[in-house]
């Protein structure tokens, strides 16, 4: 990387210390000089450089002016020179900045500058908020759904105590909703949000609260377009304003997958600096009717199982899953039926291959060949419906767990995911099949999926990177009375359809587990939408040295660096 030019250079104090600053393009860099001019002791606050400290512009949280006795001023037993500085120093500014802790955690720093002279402080001010102003992909302002019920009822605290503060030293402006019953965010955001307004909607709750926001986003966007999302070969219409997660749910399942960790403090920081993490959605429609998005996991069998019998098991609490998970284990169900799916062919991964999706992925970022990147379900599937295959592969037979993974599900329960190597935006999901087996057998499948065993190496396990699935059972489904339309209703104790209760389904059937939402049909078809929408994330940051050899270190004087007047 070539070295940046320097557009300032001045000497600053910082805690009674003097320090050189500058400023090139895109990062701040400061380091301390002793008495003679040279290089000091270290300021610890910012990744180091060889030379001394800096901050990439793109991580400054805000630049505000501060009063000469700013709090970095010192100790007690300092005070009484803090006071000479103060009067010898009075101008300061203060730069706030993200600095990264342990597990993926961000914080906000700061750090403040001191001088003599009114005139050098403007004029650093001004520097900085102008390459701030330059950042086009930073928020101003968002819509904030809070769910007050979610999680641990903190919601509300949560937003107020750790996340507005912080959008308001970013000069950020929020519109708040506090959500009064189930799919207020989502039918608000259908109909009647004035979203011009926003750059951004940002969700505080769970995963059931994202996904509202999720569907009333994708609703809203395909109305105003005219695309008919009940057809299941629309080619939908990706999503303009990104979507904000305040994690503040019981599994916060997404926020673990996009940006490593469900910290509020850290997502706000992700939506402050405008983040940008594109992910694919899976629609799925029974006999050409929408029923509902897919972001994470879509099971049938085993998972849908153990969600349907753990929301008859609500009063119990987290502990459901686990009760109802051994429940279904020692039930060993399983479900015939026929699998047929589209194999993506045309992508630079698979789903063995251990290349895990972490920020600026490279197989997310893979173009496909024209051929591929024009797939079009509809042709596919007309050439299927014709008798060909059109690239379509069918398998049938008796499955123990039909999933789909838009993404590794991975979630501290699960270290690895149902699907380690699955990627949030190369426009496919990884089809999990696990055919009949025995007991002994399906119990070191689960078991792999939390140590390092490799949980696709068994025999009745197979795994295909897919654009799209459809699944058909082998018994006819009982007619459903009711609206095909309608979208599962949650009830306090659990989402069921009614025909599944009406209608008796037998052990013939089970349930699809729609990211957490048991869905009314088990003969469904399910598309891959590349890139439909976009989050305030940047996909989990491998961990980084923090003492490195910055390449864009502006130590060494460059023509042209300005020395602004004092
Ligand atoms: N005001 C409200 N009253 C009742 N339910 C609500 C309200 N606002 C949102 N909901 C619903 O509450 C459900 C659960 O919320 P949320 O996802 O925030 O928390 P959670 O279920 O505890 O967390 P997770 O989904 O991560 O397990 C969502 O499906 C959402 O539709």
């Amino acid at each position: 990387m070539e070295k940046q030019p320097r557009l300032f250079s001045s000497e600053f104090f910082h805690k009674n210390r003097q320090v050189e600053l500058v400023l090139s393009r895109g990062v701040l860099a400061w380091r301390e000089l002793d008495k003679g001019g040279k290089r000091g002791s270290d300021i610890k606050s910012a990744p180091e450089t060889a030379h001394g400290h800096s901050v990439q512009v793109c991580e400054i949280v805000a630049v505000h002016k501060t009063e000469g006795d700013g709090k970095d001023q010192g100790s007690n037993r300092s005070r009484k020179k803090a006071n000479k500085h103060v009067l010898l120093l009075p101008y300061a500014f203060t730069a706030f900045f993200v600095r990264r802790t342990q597990q993926h955690q961000w914080r906000c720093s700061e750090i403040t500058f001191h001088c003599a002279s009114h005139s050098l402080r403007e004029q650093w001010i001004q520097a900085l908020s102008e390459q701030l102003s330059s950042l086009t992909n930073r928020p101003k302002s968002l819509l904030v759904y809070i769910n007050p019920y979610g999680g641990k009822r903190r919601g509300k605290r949560i937003y107020e105590q750790k996340v507005a503060p912080l959008f308001r030293h970013a000069g950020i402006s929020a519109d708040v909703i506090v959500t009064e019953y189930a799919n207020h965010a989502r039918d608000h955001l259908k109909t009647e949000a004035n979203l011009d307004k926003y750059d951004g909607v940002v969700c505080v709750g769970g995963d059931g609260m994202f996904s509202e926001v999720l569907h009333g986003l994708v609703a809203r966007t395909q109305s105003d377009h005219g695309v008919d999302q009940n057809q299941p070969d629309a080619q939908l219409v990706p999503c303009s304003l990104h979507i904000g997660i305040i994690p503040a749910g019981s599994t916060d399942c997404i926020c673990f997958a996009t940006i490593g960790t469900n910290d509020p403090v850290t997502s706000a920081l992700h939506i402050i600096v405008g983040d940008s993490q594109p992910m694919d959605v899976c629609s799925v429609h029974h006999s050409d009717i929408f029923l509902r998005y897919s972001v994470s996991l879509l099971g049938y069998g085993f998972y849908g199982d153990v969600l349907t019998d753990s929301e008859r098991k609500r009063w119990l609490g987290p502990a459901r899953y686990d009760l109802s998970g051994v429940k279904t284990f020692l039930s060993h169900n399983y479900y015939e039926g026929s699998v047929s799916f589209l194999p993506a062919e045309d992508t630079i991964g698979n789903p063995r291959d251990k290349l895990r999706c972490r920020s600026g992925c490279h197989v997310c970022q893979h173009k496909p060949s024209s051929k591929d990147s024009e797939w079009d379900m509809s042709e596919e599937k007309e050439k299927f419906n014709e008798g060909g295959s059109g690239g379509w592969s069918v398998i049938r037979g008796k499955f123990i767990a039909i999933n789909a993974a838009c993404m590794s599900c991975a979630c501290p329960r699960s270290p690895k995911g149902l699907s380690p190597s699955a990627h949030l935006a190369d426009g496919t999901a990884d089809l999990i099949l696990v055919r009949k087996c025995s007991r002994l057998g399906f119990f070191r499948h689960l078991l792999r999926h939390t140590n390092k065993g490799d949980q696709f190496d068994h025999a009745f396990v197979e795994v295909h990177r897919v654009r799209g699935f459809r699944f058909q059972p082998r018994h006819q489904e009982p007619v459903s009375l009711e609206d095909l339309s309608e979208a599962p209703k949650k009830t306090r104790f659990g989402t069921m359809c009614s025909a599944q209760t009406t209608c008796g389904y037998g052990a013939a059937h089970s349930s699809w587990n729609c990211d957490g939402e048991i869905l009314p049909h088990a003969a469904i078809q399910v598309s891959v939408q590349s890139r439909l929408i976009r989050l305030f994330a940047r996909g989990i940051e491998e961990p980084q040295r923090f003492t490195f050899e910055d390449p864009s270190s502006p130590w060494a004087l460059e023509p042209g660096t300005q020395q602004p007047a004092a």
